[in-house]
């Protein structure tokens, strides 16, 4: 295949993921409804949480920045955070204890009732993140998976699932950055018009 007819391939891929959300009315107003529990959240004083890993941890800390910095407004922070983010945690966690479980820990350690965890893995199956939404859901925190088409084991877990039509990861993930920044956008405009 010409080189400039497999960047043009990759970028129609990545179009038609994100076609196929525009038409797919349910998953549309799920945006919408999980942009009234962050908002509902936020109202009663709990917290966002992110996680994910590889890439997907990159896009868990860059959403959550958008909340406890800045989206769009000049406003006050919000109280987000990407779980992973805590170096020391991490590797004392993974190395004395196992990679599995450095987000079910705090999830356990941090996390209340009616906190938000939104967690984002292409297959729905990384074992770190099945574990976070195990405890998230035992301790009565609102689980949002952001998945591949199957939802893989997150599928039974996620209160509310975002799980983009596509079994290729970066496609997968260029999508999840969308429906991100899509909440991101409208629950800053419905938060601070309150
Ligand atoms: O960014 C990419 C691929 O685009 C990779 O770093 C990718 O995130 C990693 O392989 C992850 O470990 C994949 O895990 P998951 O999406 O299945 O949870
Ligand atoms: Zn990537």
């Amino acid at each position: 295949m010409e080189r400039i007819t497999q960047v043009k391939e990759i970028i129609q891929s990545s179009i038609d993921t994100k076609q196929q959300i525009l038409q797919d009315q349910a998953m549309l107003e799920r945006m919408l409804e999980v942009v009234d529990a962050i908002v509902n959240a936020f109202q009663n004083g709990k917290r966002i949480y992110f996680c994910g890993n590889g890439g997907s941890a990159a896009d868990a800390q860059h959403l959550a920045a958008e909340f406890s910095g800045r989206f769009y407004k000049n406003r006050r922070a919000l109280p987000a955070e990407a779980l992973h983010c805590n170096t020391s945690y991490l590797t004392a966690v993974a190395n004395d204890y196992s990679y599995n479980d450095i987000y079910s820990r705090l999830v356990d350690g941090i996390m209340v009732k009616g906190d938000v965890l939104i967690g984002l893995s292409t297959s729905g199956n990384s074992a770190n993140i099945v574990s976070a939404f195990e405890v998230a859901r035992e301790k009565g925190v609102i689980t949002v998976g952001f998945t591949g088409i199957t939802g893989g084991i997150m599928h039974s877990l996620s209160d509310y699932l975002f799980n983009v039509p596509s079994s290729i990861t970066p496609r997968i993930q260029e999508s999840h950055i969308t429906i991100g920044h899509i909440i991101c956008e409208l629950v800053e405009e419905k938060y601070f018009s309150i």
